[in-house]
C-alpha cells in the first residue's frame, strides 16, 4: 500500500511523511527529491530552464513509478495540478491532506527559494494560489489532519486512522 501525503507547500508533508514512514516501519519516498535524484537538477533549475509544464510532465512518470512502491509518499503540493495526478491518486486507497491555515503556511515558506511557485510571491498571490487548489486536495484526501499541531500529534491522529482500515 502506498500512503501518499498531499497538501499545499509547507504544509509539512515532507517532515511529517519522514516521521510516519518510520513509525510504519516502511521506505519513505519524497516525490520532489525522488524528481531531483532522478533528473540531476534541482526544481527550481527544472523551471527556470525547461518552464513549469515540462517539471509537470516529469512529476506525472515520477508519481506513477512511487504510487506502485509499498512506502510512505510525500508529494509535491503542486501534484494536483495535473489531471492525471488526480485520476492515478483517486486510484489509491490512503491519501492525506495535511492542513493549515494559509498564514501558517506561508510563513513556512516564505523566503525559501528552492520553491519556484512561492519564492518571490506576495502573501495575496499564494494565498489565490491555495484558494485554487484547496478543493482538488479535498477531493482526492481519505483524511484532512490539521498540520499546525507538532510532528507526532499528526503522526498519531494518521496512525489511529490507518489501524481502523
Ligand atoms: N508540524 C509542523 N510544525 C511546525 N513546523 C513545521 C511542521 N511541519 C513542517 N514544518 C516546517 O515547515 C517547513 C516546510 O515543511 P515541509 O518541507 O515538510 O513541507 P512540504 O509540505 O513538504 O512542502 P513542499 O510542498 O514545498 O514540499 C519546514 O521548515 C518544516 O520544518
Ligand atoms: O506547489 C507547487 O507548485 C510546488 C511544490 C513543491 O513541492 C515542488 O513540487 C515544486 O516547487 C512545485
Ligand atoms: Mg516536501
Amino acid at each position: 500500500m502506498t500512503i501518499v501525503l498531499v497538501g499545499f507547500m509547507g504544509a509539512g508533508k515532507t517532515t511529517i511523511g519522514k516521521r510516519l514512514a518510520q513509525v510504519l516501519d516502511k521506505p519513505f519516498i519524497d516525490l520532489d527529491s525522488y524528481i531531483v535524484e532522478k533528473d540531476g537538477r534541482s526544481i527550481a533549475e527544472i523551471f527556470k530552464t525547461e518552464g513549469q509544464e515540462k517539471f509537470r510532465q516529469i512529476e506525472v512518470c515520477a508519481l506513477k513509478e512511487c504510487l506502485s512502491q509499498d512506502a510512505v509518499l510525500a508529494t509535491g503540493g503542486g501534484v494536483i495540478e495535473t489531471p492525471e495526478n488526480i485520476h492515478m491518486l483517486k486510484m489509491n486507497q490512503v491519501n492525506i491532506w495535511l492542513d493549515t491555515d494559509i498564514q501558517e503556511l506561508y510563513s513556512r515558506i516564505t523566503d525559501d527559494e528552492s520553491r519556484p511557485n512561492a519564492n518571490g510571491r506576495t502573501f495575496l498571490q499564494i494565498k489565490e494560489l491555495y484558494n485554487r487548489r484547496v478543493s482538488r486536495y479535498n477531493e482526492i484526501a481519505f483524511m484532512q489532519v490539521d498540520s499546525s499541531r507538532c510532528v507526532d500529534d499528526c503522526v498519531r491522529e494518521i496512525m489511529d486512522s490507518l489501524a481502523s482500515l
